[in-house]
């Protein structure tokens, strides 16, 4: 940690039906034990924003959404606005994140978008960025990284409007994370990246580790310098592993 406030930020993807909320109030009730030490996200499906904002109103936790449309309102079946989510009571939204920008053919340029109709909502953009396997073997980390910063990064950042989320693609779901040492150097250069194009703003804004964290990792890899939280994925749809990596920052 660099003295930044943790980020403790959990991503449930397309799983969870309105049962969940017996998790989430698992969640609230152990907000206030060694989990206190971070801020508290849980992102559900959008399905369940409205009803997890509800219940968690008067604890520590806040919940986020997991993608927004660019636009405000309109004629875009199947989208949800950044409006509307915060509408329903989300806090943050996660843009960016690699499943989408595999799944959906999401680029720099419509993560930049996304990020925008985040802000315009009033909302944090948590933007996650990350290199695949092949683009690692090939020594291309760094490089990934910056292109996907410099593109996705709207002008503007502060350090309450913005969170910056590594995921390496191949560390997610797969049980594989990188070693301290490699997490380190990405987010040093992450931190580079962000001071030098918002100043002072960017050596406060959090930068997250996503990819695999776990209760048994967890200590390990938020105590690199400049790792100030972690985007959780499976491990997150469980109160007791998520309130335990929540404990486990530094
Ligand atoms: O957004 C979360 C990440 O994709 C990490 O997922 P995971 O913790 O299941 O590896």
């Amino acid at each position: 940690m660099t003295g930044l406030r943790p980020l403790i930020a959990g991503n449930w993807k397309m799983n969870g039906l309105k049962a969940s909320a017996s998790e989430l109030g698992q969640m609230i009730a152990g907000a206030g034990g060694p989990a206190q030490k971070a801020d508290l996200l849980i992102c559900p499906p959008a399905t369940l924003v409205l009803a997890f904002a509800g219940a968690v109103q008067g604890s520590p936790l806040r919940i986020g959404a997991q993608d927004c449309h660019p636009n405000p309102s309109g004629a875009h079946t199947g989208d949800t606005s950044a409006e509307m989510l915060a509408d329903s009571g989300a806090t943050a939204i996660i843009v960016g994140h690699s499943e989408r920008r595999a799944d959906h053919g999401e680029t720099d340029a419509l993560v930049r978008q996304k990020a925008e109709a985040a802000w315009r909502a009033a909302l944090i953009a948590i933007v996650c960025v990350g290199e695949t396997q092949d683009q690692r073997d090939a020594g291309q980390t760094l490089e990934v990284v910056g292109r996907q910063l410099a593109g996705s990064l709207p002008d503007g950042a502060t350090a309450a409007n913005l969170v910056v989320a590594y995921e390496p693609v191949w560390a997610i779901g797969t049980g594989r994370t990188p070693t301290p040492k490699d997490v380190q150097d990405v987010h040093g250069f992450i931190r580079d990246q962000l001071t030098q194009r918002f100043s002072g703003e960017g050596a406060r804004i959090r930068i997250l580790y996503g990819g695999s964290v776990k209760p048994s990792n967890a200590a390990e890899l938020m105590a690199v310098p400049n790792v100030n939280g972690a985007l959780i994925g499976g491990a997150s749809l469980k109160a007791t592993d998520f309130l335990a990596i929540a404990g486990a920052v530094a």
